[in-house]
């Protein structure tokens, strides 16, 4: 039986990757609104609610218009790609490979919330050493990132790439969230089962999809008898037999004079490193993935298929 999937906001920068990837599909039958009617309250509730699973490519209000646009229907699930549901109880966190059982909860979920771009990398990298008894509830989290401008979705976009924009951004790259209350630590403190709110530096370079995130640690405080290889050992335990997520070998990682943001632009995978030196004070968690990919479209299509195989 072909799934009928709807995806509202599907002329946005999420929603047009995510039909990209569907485009050859047989087992799904898209449900499609008119551009010129992507606005049209009446025809989305219809088509939200003749949907199987109803994909969510909108800006937080819209997606808790369109939730409740289908209240009463549980005969459609969702996946939301907002910030609106990530850290409610209810959702489940459409993060595939951050523990064990999260595949299972996400096959038999009728509501995923997709994670955000760089919480995927962060808890990607926090939440594996949480769990291994290697990082300390306690450990004051420091994460700076670098994002593709596609993560600013069509308004940074054309504020970047159209001349004429009257807001245009002209910088080649730039640091943003300055007042350090970015709407995605919520979820990094949560996943990443972290007892204090991390401290999360966000940027932006010229260039439209790729990241890269970077957690620092200082190994003397994380304590536990941490070290670079044990660290590096948890990652690549937790991560064994992932084919999307990849822990990078530490002596891979040691040849590197140089990790490139765009270079898993294109691609739904994510790339772990554990960068420092043996017997070092420091330790450099990356992760490095595509902010349209494993970071957003890719993950939605991953949350879709495991939903379609319950
Ligand atoms: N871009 C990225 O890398 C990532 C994005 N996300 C999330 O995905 C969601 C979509 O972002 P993105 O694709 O970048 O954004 P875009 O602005 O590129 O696209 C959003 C789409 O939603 C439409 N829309 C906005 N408001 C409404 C409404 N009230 N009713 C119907 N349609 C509406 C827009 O139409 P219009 O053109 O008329 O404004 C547009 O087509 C956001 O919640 C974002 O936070 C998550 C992870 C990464
Ligand atoms: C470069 C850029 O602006 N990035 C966005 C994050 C990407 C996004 O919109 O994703 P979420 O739905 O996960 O918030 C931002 O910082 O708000």
């Amino acid at each position: 039986m072909t799934a009928k999937i709807f995806i509202d906001g599907e002329h946005g920068t999420t929603g047009l990757q995510i039909r990209a990837r569907m485009a050859d599909r047989k087992d799904v039958e898209l449900l499609s609104i008119p551009e010129a009617e992507r606005r049209n309250a009446a025809m989305r509730e219809d088509l939200l609610n003749s949907a199987d699973i109803a994909i969510l490519c909108l800006p937080d209000d819209a997606s808790k218009e369109a939730v409740a646009m289908l209240a009463g229907n549980n005969s459609v699930r969702i996946i939301d790609t907002s910030t609106a549901y990530r850290v409610a109880p209810d959702w489940a966190y459409g993060f595939a490979e951050m523990d064990a059982a999260q595949a299972d909860k996400i096959r038999a979920a009728r509501l995923v919330a997709n994670p955000g771009c760089y919480p995927t990398g962060a808890i990607g990298l926090v939440r594996p050493l949480r769990q291994a008894g290697i990082l300390p509830e306690s450990y004051p989290v420091s994460v700076n990132a670098i994002s593709g401008y596609t993560g600013g979705g069509k308004q940074m976009i054309a504020q970047i790439e159209d001349p004429s924009n009257p807001d245009p951004i002209t910088s080649p790259g730039f640091l943003y969230g300055l007042p350090l209350k970015h709407k995605h630590v919520a979820e990094m403190k949560t996943h990443g089962m972290l007892g204090r709110t991390p401290l999360f530096s966000p940027s932006v370079g010229k260039f439209p999809q790729g990241m890269i995130v970077q957690v620092p640690l200082f190994l003397e405080e994380v304590g536990n008898g941490a070290t670079l290889e044990s660290i590096h050992g948890a990652l690549f335990a937790h991560y064994a037999g992932q084919s999307i997520v990849e822990v990078v070998p530490l002596e891979t990682s040691a040849a590197l004079a140089r990790v490139d943001a765009v270079e898993l632009a294109g691609t739904d995978r994510m790339k772990l490193f554990v960068f420092g030196t043996p017997g070092g004070e420091h330790v450099n968690l990356v992760a490095l993935l595509d902010n349209l990919g494993k970071g957003a479209s890719g993950a939605a299509v991953q949350n879709m298929d495991l939903m379609l195989s319950a």
